[in-house]
């Protein structure tokens, strides 16, 4: 698990770590890890040109100090100064003493590579213009981009970007991950993100979110026991798709079979369809309480929004059984938000923007707020779909995915995911977790999936088995 936080936490370790050490052993450390990461990211430094950008914080001073380590080692540094009378003081003295110089923003047109040390943790608002500017040239030239700590105009807690941001290749950052860096905008902005230990550990608080990890899902992903039956292993209940677009039906049901092979039961108007493509699933063409005993159902892909769908979902929801809430039935529950808000059951919504907004109200910059107010607002649990897609329970708890690709937006995908996340609704893990785990797999699928190119929903079905056999080798 990847803990993410705050800069307001990370500030706080900062000061507990720093009772027991000498002024600017931080600042060392974090220039030393940055330097580090850089020369492995350049290959050598002699002769290469690196170009430091420099705010009048400390995030300038990582950046100065890095530059003097470079340029020990060779490299030609050169630092621009947004604010020259406010530099880092012993950082820019480090620098000079080193061979570094100051120069001005045309140094961008011939640079190896960049760092953004205009701003970090301590930024406010959205980039000022003279930094914009800077950041401008800095794109326009060769160099390879790398932030300090954070990409400069991105907010380290939200992701958010207010106006401009260094679009970094690379980011390093200090002490933690902050979740800026891993959501929304902040996670195109952030490129790699490099964990430089400095020692903050043991002050760090509980994380503000959380990240899985491979190992983390593998634990999950345990194979069947010799006591393991269909029914031990889970069965999930599917509606989903109509008898005239049975896709979604097909998909979310390979899905959730491939996910965890126990049994899957679909019930719906797609019956013939997923009969004929998946032998293996149990059918009813008739209502959800004809499909045999379940232990965790799914609902709404393409199963439409009128009135034998509502009944449907309404039959659904009515029982004490987790339940994923996707596609169409996330339009229902907008229009009659009391069928989820009166559960006791899990349930997971799994909304993408505009679904979110309808229930909720606008998602903005903070998703990880918004996916917390859903969840909140409703006492459940959502899955707020994206680049990052960000899942949240009722009491708070958080997670940021950290795996997918931008392949995966393509129609029928969603399908799949609420067929993953019902398979695993079934296994034990509470269900902010499970969504999570679900979130992760079809993350992965999808990076296997596009290894072959573009891919199609079904593609991800088919390579489902591959994934999970690749993430329980995580385990070891
Ligand atoms: N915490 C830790 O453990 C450690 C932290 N360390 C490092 O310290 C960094 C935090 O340093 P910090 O507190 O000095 O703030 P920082 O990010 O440099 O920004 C302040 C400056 O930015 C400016 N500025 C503000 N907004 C702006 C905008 N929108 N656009 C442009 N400029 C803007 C603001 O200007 P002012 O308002 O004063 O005119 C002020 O000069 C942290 O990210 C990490 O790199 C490591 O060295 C070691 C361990
Ligand atoms: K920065």
């Amino acid at each position: 698990m990847t803990g993410l936080f705050t800069a307001a936490q990370v500030r706080g370790a900062e000061r507990a770590a720093m009772a027991g050490l000498r002024p600017g052993v931080l600042m060392q450390r974090a220039a030393t890890g940055l330097a580090a990461v850089c020369l492995g990211l350049l290959g050598r430094a002699h002769g290469v040109r690196v170009v430091l950008l420099v705010g009048s914080g400390d995030n300038g001073g990582d950046a100065l100090f890095a530059g003097a380590v470079l340029a020990v080692r060779g490299a030609q540094v050169t630092a621009v100064l947004l604010a020259p009378d406010r530099a880092h003081a012993d950082g820019l003295a480090a620098l000079l003493r080193a061979g570094g110089r100051t120069g001005g923003a045309e140094s961008l047109a011939r640079a190896d590579l960049v760092l953004d040390g205009i701003v970090g943790i301590g930024g406010t608002g959205g980039l000022r213009d003279d930094a914009v500017a800077l950041v401008h040239a800095a794109v326009a030239g060769p160099g390879l981009l790398v932030a300090v700590d954070v990409p400069s105009g991105v907010s380290a807690d939200t992701g958010e970007v207010a106006g401009e941001a260094f679009p970094a290749q690379h980011t390093v950052t200090f002490g933690a991950v902050k979740t800026g860096l891993v959501v929304g905008a902040g996670r195109g902005a952030a490129g790699t993100v490099h964990l430089v230990d400095i020692g903050l550990g043991p002050h760090l608080p509980a994380p503000d979110a959380e990240q899985l990890t491979d190992a983390d899902v593998a634990v999950h992903l345990d194979p069947p026991g010799a006591g393991d039956d269909k029914y031990s292993r889970g069965v999930v209940g599917v509606i989903a798709g109509s008898a005239t677009y049975p896709g979604a039906g097909v998909l979310c049901t390979g899905a959730a079979l491939r996910a965890r092979p126990g049994l899957v039961r679909y019930a719906g108007t797609a019956a013939e369809g997923v009969k004929a493509a998946w032998p293996e699933a149990l059918v009813t063409s008739g209502r959800p309480g004809a499909a045999g005993r379940v232990q965790a159902w799914v609902v709404g892909p393409g199963m439409g929004t009128d009135e034998a769908a509502r009944s449907v979902l309404a039959e659904v929801l009515a029982t004490d059984l987790p339940v994923v809430v996707d596609a169409d039935a996330l339009t229902l529950v907008a229009a009659q938000p009391g069928l989820v808000g009166d559960r006791t059951a899990p349930t997971v919504l799994t909304p993408h923007d505009r679904e979110f907004a309808r229930l909720f109200g606008e998602v903005g910059g903070d998703r990880v707020a918004a996916a917390r107010r859903g969840a909140a607002a409703l006492g459940c649990t959502v899955l707020l779909k994206g680049d990052a897609t960000v899942v949240a329970d009722r009491d708070g708890a958080a997670f940021v995915n950290a795996t997918g690709t931008s392949w995966l937006a393509t129609a029928g995908t969603g399908d799949v995911l609420a067929g993953v996340l019902g398979a695993f609704l079934t296994g034990g893990p509470a269900a902010a977790e499970a969504a999570a785990v679900a979130a992760h797999v079809h993350g992965r699928a999808g990076q296997l999936a596009a290894e072959q190119g573009p891919l199609i929903a079904g593609d991800l079905v088919r390579v489902l088995p591959r994934t999970l056999a690749r993430l329980r080798g995580a385990d070891g």
